[in-house]
């Protein structure tokens, strides 16, 4: 089942030249940043700590406004959308964290299902979603298991059905490796971009040199709030001459 999908023209993520800034002193998160991500991309966010790869994707999800500038996703400037339709634009964009933030009393099944109730759809819908969704990251056999008697990366997986299973435009990924170790990391990259290769636009902000370096997609690099690199098939790193 596929939920149908407003036809987008133009780029699905669009920065045109967003300043944020935090209440408070010093310089802006965020300072005239300008990036386009088209339909089917798989873009790396890379940068140091504090450079304001967070800030970037939480003005996506218009968990934040920008102080100057548009963001527009599916070619509507969130910005200016009525609170009534923020729902609908989250339920476009899947997410998944570092930290995993599964529901501890809830089985990887239910946990998966819970995204499905919260946005309304009907049980005979969610027992079909479930299983394929949770057959999609290879948890077919966990469905009954709890998260913590999951290793990090089956919880990841779990994390990244439940981004998945209201089949979203988007993904947000937001250090997804960061608790996991290589071997396991590969695997959760394996996973993302079999996630790409089927149409959705991935975006993650990552530290992780190993993995960007291993999967030669787009890179995009902020350094104090600015856009120093923007790369078809990058590195994380500059590369040596
Ligand atoms: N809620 C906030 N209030 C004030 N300043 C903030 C807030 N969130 C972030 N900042 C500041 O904005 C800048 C960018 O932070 P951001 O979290 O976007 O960076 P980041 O690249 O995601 O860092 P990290 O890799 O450590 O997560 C930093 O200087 C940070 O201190």
């Amino acid at each position: 089942m596929r939920v149908a999908r407003s036809r987008t023209v133009g780029p699905v993520i669009r920065f045109e030249k967003v300043t944020k800034s935090y209440p408070g002193p010093g310089k802006p998160a965020l300072s005239q940043v300008s990036i386009n991500v088209d339909k089917g991309e798989f873009v790396f966010l890379v940068g140091s700590s504090g450079s304001g790869k967070s800030t970037a994707l939480r003005l996506m999800l218009r968990e934040l406004r920008p102080t100057t500038g548009r963001v527009y996703v599916a070619g509507k400037e969130i910005n200016r959308l009525a609170t009534w339709k923020v729902p609908r634009l989250r339920r476009q964009i899947g997410t998944v964290f570092q930290d995993f933030r599964l529901l501890p009393t809830k089985t990887v099944s239910q946990n998966v299902a819970f995204a499905m109730q919260v946005t309304g759809r009907s049980g005979r819908d969610i027992r079909r979603a479930v299983p394929a969704t949770l057959e999609l990251v290879g948890l077919a056999d966990k469905g009954g298991r709890m998260p913590e008697e999951l290793s990090g990366g089956e919880q990841q997986r779990v994390a990244i059905a439940r981004a998945m299973v209201n089949d979203p435009m988007i993904l947000i990924a937001d250090e997804p490796t960061g608790n996991l170790d290589p071997t396991t990391s590969v695997g959760i990259m394996k996973l993302l971009d079999r996630i790409n290769q089927s149409g959705t636009t991935v975006v993650m902000a990552t530290h992780d040199n190993g993995v960007v370096d291993q999967m030669r997609k787009r890179v995009v690099e902020l350094d104090h709030g600015s856009v120093v690199r923007d790369e078809a098939t990058g590195v994380y790193g500059f590369q040596q001459h």
